[in-house]
């Protein structure tokens, strides 16, 4: 029987073999073999010479102005970056309107699965993100979608009218699988993306897709995009697997469904909130289920992907000179059990952090550990950036973020100080509640921070394009100026 026979002489080297030419190699294919070879080698010289280049250019031109972006899962780091993306590269925002478009269909699907799951399991106790569970969850899965019975204990008067919608919506069930298979290209499956602990943890419905931004996601939708003229997004309108077929087809049912007085009424006594979840766009049915549904910059921001690992992203800003025109930023995953490669960053000649705190989740608890309050992480987090000695000279720069949201929370009757009992009974309005959180975190700033340093603070909702823009416009005029001090005392 023959067998494999391994050469293992000191001289033999697996690469050398690997590359050398095949003993019976011809004369002629010798010829292209060196020709080819060549060939490489120039191409090679060449990625070098234009590497090296770049390399003494930085090093020669302005230093690029470097900010890392922390917080919480969901305080809106990556959108935050997407804002400044279209602000100052609203062609590369633009060429990836076709990649949004699944995210934001991916986003719509899974909040119709969570309804279709609370009327599927009325009675399972549900954990919303506001309470703090009693009892550990369960990862057993089975979806509403495939149409099955559910138990005894769980059924409750469904109409007839809503059991058709529910049958006629398991089609979505393709779609859901559809769109998180175009996500995640085929070589990522396993270390590019993940599934995170969901910011609802429901029984039944899958976690949500978190992808690292290393991953080429975005390629996979490139043959929808037009060369060339970036705003003219080429989509294939008559592929029949495009998932916005589907879609348009149960447009009205998902929005009989969404408005249905009892679904409301289920959705109140379960105490889910879907309006508060990432990615919500249920109000926006009629535009992403038309026929020929192209996502608005609005509904880009609002898009929710949950973003792993950091990723560098190289935006060039107009700006009077060329000092500071080169900005990096980097974006983190905010997830707990991402936190841990944030630090390698610290190092990175920083000018700034924006620490992004979402103050509307003072009444949530954190997905990954639902005994811990949202703003409560938000605190301690700040609490460590701030005392960290490595990141002594780097400005932070406070972002109070969701303050739209922290606007209707407050406005519907939700209470501050029931969840920060040291409030007390100071008025439950947007004035004096975040007058109340901006001094506590510049407290924590004076209090723990190895050096003196100013207090740098924004209440923020970064979807929305008038305050963000202003925002952006005063950190951009600090950095700058501190970047053009820094090079004139360098000269
Ligand atoms: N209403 C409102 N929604 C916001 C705001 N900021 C972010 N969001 C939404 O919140 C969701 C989460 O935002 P992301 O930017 O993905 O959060 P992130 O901090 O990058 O989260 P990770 O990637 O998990 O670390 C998205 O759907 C955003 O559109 C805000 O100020 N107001
Ligand atoms: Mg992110």
């Amino acid at each position: 029987m023959p067998s494999r026979v391994y050469d293992t002489s000191d001289d033999w080297d697996p690469l050398t073999n690997a590359i050398s030419p095949p003993p019976d190699e011809t004369a002629q294919q010798r010829e292209i073999r060196i020709k080819q070879e060549l060939e490489a080698k120039q191409k090679s010289d060449a990625i070098d010479e234009d590497l090296n280049r770049q390399r003494a250019a930085e090093r020669r031109g302005p230093k690029p102005v470097r900010v890392l972006l922390l917080g919480q899962s969901e305080s809106g780091k990556s959108t935050f970056l997407k804002f400044f993306k279209l602000m100052h590269d609203s062609k590369a925002f633009s060429a990836e309107r076709a990649s949004w478009r699944a995210v934001i269909q991916l986003n719509v699907v899974r909040s119709i699965h969570i309804i279709l799951d609370a009327m599927t399991h009325p009675s399972q106790p549900r954990h919303s993100h506001r309470t703090v569970p009693k009892e550990p969850i369960s990862s057993t899965s089975s979806s509403p979608l495939s149409g099955e019975t559910p138990l005894p204990e769980d059924t409750f008067d469904i109409e007839p009218e809503l059991l058709e919608i529910r049958a006629r919506l398991s089609s979505l069930l393709q779609v859901e699988d559809h769109l998180t298979r175009q996500l995640t290209p085929k070589d990522y499956s396993e270390v590019g993306t993940m599934k995170l602990a969901p910011a609802y943890p429901l029984k039944h419905v899958p976690t949500e897709l978190a992808i690292n931004s290393s991953v080429p996601w975005k390629q996979r939708f490139d043959k929808l995009v037009g060369k060339g003229d970036t705003e003219r997004i080429i989509i294939d309108w008559d592929d029949p697997n495009d998932p916005g077929k589907i879609l348009h087809a149960c447009g009205e049912d998902m929005i009989r469904l969404w408005k249905h007085p009892l679904v409301q009424q289920m959705l109140e006594k379960q105490n889910l909130r879907l309006e508060e979840m990432a990615g919500f766009f249920l109000d926006s049915l009629p535009e992403i289920t038309a026929e020929r549904y192209l996502p608005t910059d609005e509904h880009i921001l609002r898009a929710r992907l949950k973003t792993l690992g950091v990723s560098e992203h190289r935006i060039k800003v107009s700006a009077g000179s060329d000092v500071g025109s080169d900005w990096r930023i980097f974006d983190v995953g905010g997830h707990r059990s991402l936190r841990a490669a944030w630090a390698p960053f610290f190092e990175n000649n920083l000018n700034a952090i924006i620490f992004l705190a979402p103050i509307s989740a003072f009444d949530q608890v954190l997905a990954e550990a639902p005994k811990v309050n949202r703003l409560e992480d938000s605190v301690s987090l700040w609490t460590s950036i701030v005392a960290n000695k490595i990141l002594q000279h780097t400005d932070l720069i406070l972002f109070l973020n969701k303050c739209d949201l922290m606007a209707a929370k407050l406005a519907s009757g939700i209470k501050l100080k029931d969840y920060v009992v040291s409030y007390g009974n100071r008025p439950n309005d947007f004035e004096n509640t975040t007058n109340y959180l901006r001094k506590k975190f510049a407290g924590i700033l004076k209090e723990n921070s190895p050096l003196p340093r100013t207090f740098y603070c924004h209440y923020t909702s970064v979807t929305d394009t008038l305050s963000t823009q202003k925002v952006i416009a005063s950190i951009k005029d600090m950095l700058m100026r501190d970047t053009l001090k820094n090079s004139t005392l360098l000269l």
